[in-house]
């Protein structure tokens, strides 16, 4: 409410009030008071009364004013719309809002209130449950099996040095890095859990003279330092088996041994190594065996072994595909040969047998004149002579090479002259 009007309204009581008291005066009985009394002190008097009258009448406004304006505010909230009062003819008045009271917002106290007569005043201990304590207790078992399990299996790996093997297999054989990594990926794979559901059968193909047989001799012997000579078994057919008559009595005696030598190993909880080299020659009795041996899985102790199969079954493939595709071919591309040749060669050896279906397949590929070089200072030195280059040169011209192609040499024989070519020196 403005300053304005309110000065306005009291105004108009002083005016109002100025014509009442001659009447006041004349309803008290006195006809002509102011003949009787002093004219100053009826005065005075008269005014005292007429403040003390403005002063009530302008309460009375004040309050009916306020009630208005809360009757108003009522209205406003009940209809939704804000209390407004506008007024009906136009004039250029800003209307006025009538001021609604606030709620205060009663803050909470943060003080803890404890009851009285307590022992002390403090916060009541939060209960744990037990079965946080059994929660937690259990973490930590499952936690100390799990770093068991890995730290055990981690021995098992440790166990057969297969990182010592790798590095062996890459510095004595040439030229198949590719097929080296496939074996030891193969070996840590196996050997890195303890519970098998089939043995490990790894199959290695190639030409003649690429270095099979001294990859089997290299395992071999690196088993044998590591389970003992008793659970290696090195089977060369024509030399244990020459006569094909005696193939079912041949494999009768093949199978009494590996069943021996398996449960041994069980025994000594160690895993057995079995190298059939010249496997294209073995009888067909004593691949039925094999088969049988490898595909059992009656027995726990028949799980876990190690068959590795050399032969040269399928080197036509490998030969007539590394010569197609010299020029795709590097040394770091042994995937791709192992990803093309697998198909083609499981193919061809499932036919002369279905052992190789429960095989794993790795070719070893042509030997460059490099490799052969390699190969004549490895022999040259191991016989004590002088490792002379032009002479290693001369003696790798010798081999005979298939044609070039895109810049390779590819040895016919591989290294298998090397020997006798050194002796004859
Ligand atoms: N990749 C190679 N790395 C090192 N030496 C090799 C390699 N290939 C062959 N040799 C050497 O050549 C000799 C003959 O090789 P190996 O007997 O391993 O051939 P192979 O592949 O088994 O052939 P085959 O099928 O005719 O028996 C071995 O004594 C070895 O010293």
């Amino acid at each position: 409410m403005s300053d304005e009007s309110s000065s306005t309204s009291s105004s108009q009581l002083v005016e109002d009030f100025e014509g009442e008291p001659d009447e006041e005066v004349d309803s008290d009985g006195g006809k002509n008071q102011t003949g009787q009394r002093g004219p100053t002190a009826l005065s005075g008097f008269a005014s005292l009364r007429a403040v003390i009258r403005i002063k009530q009448k302008y309460q009375a406004m004040k309050l009916r004013r306020q009630e208005m304006a809360h009757s108003l505010a009522a209205a406003g909230s009940l209809a939704g719309a804000p209390g407004r009062t506008s007024p009906k003819i136009f004039t250029f008045e800003v209307p006025a809002f009538p001021s609604v009271p606030q709620k205060k917002k009663r803050r909470r106290k943060r003080r803890v209130l404890f009851p009285n007569g307590g022992p002390r005043k403090t916060m009541p201990k939060q209960e744990r449950s037990r079965a946080m304590y059994c929660l937690y207790l259990l973490f930590a078992i499952v936690f100390v099996q799990v770093y068991n399990a890995i730290e055990n299996l981690d021995d098992h790996v440790l166990r057969y040095d297969l990182e010592g093997l790798e590095k062996t297999l890459r510095r004595e054989v040439f030229g198949q890095q590719g097929a080296v990594e496939g074996l030891v990926h193969h070996l840590k794979d196996y050997l890195s859990t303890y519970v098998h559901n089939k043995p490990l059968v790894v199959s290695v193909h190639g030409p003649s003279g690429v270095g099979k047989s001294h990859l089997g001799r290299l395992l071999a012997g690196h088993f044998r330092s590591v389970v003992g000579d008793t659970l290696v078994l090195q089977y060369y057919v024509l030399h244990h088996c020459p006569q094909e008559a005696e193939a079912m009595q041949c494999a009768r005696n093949l199978s009494s041994l590996i069943s021996e030598m398996v449960e041994k190993a069980e025994e000594e909880e160690k895993i057995p190594l079995f190298i059939f080299d010249e496997a294209e020659h073995m009888h067909v009795e004593i691949l039925d065996v094999l088969l049988q041996l490898v595909a059992s899985k009656q027995s726990n102790e028949y799980l876990n072994a190690i068959y590795l199969f050399l032969s040269n079954l399928g080197h036509t493939h490998i030969t007539k595909h590394m010569l197609q595709n010299s020029s795709s071919i590097s040394s770091g591309r042994h995937g791709n040969l192992v990803k093309e040749l697998t198909p083609i060669l499981r193919n061809t050896l499932e036919k002369h047998h279905p052992l190789w279906t429960e095989a794993d397949i790795l070719p070893l590929g042509l030997l460059e004149k490099g490799h052969v070089m390699e190969c004549f200072l490895e022999e040259i030195t191991r016989e004590g002579f002088y490792p002379d280059h032009s002479n290693i040169e001369r003696l790798a011209g010798e081999i005979e090479y298939y044609p070039v192609v895109a810049g390779r040499e590819y040895s016919q024989s591989g290294c298998k002259q090397v020997v006798a070519k050194v002796n004859l020196l």
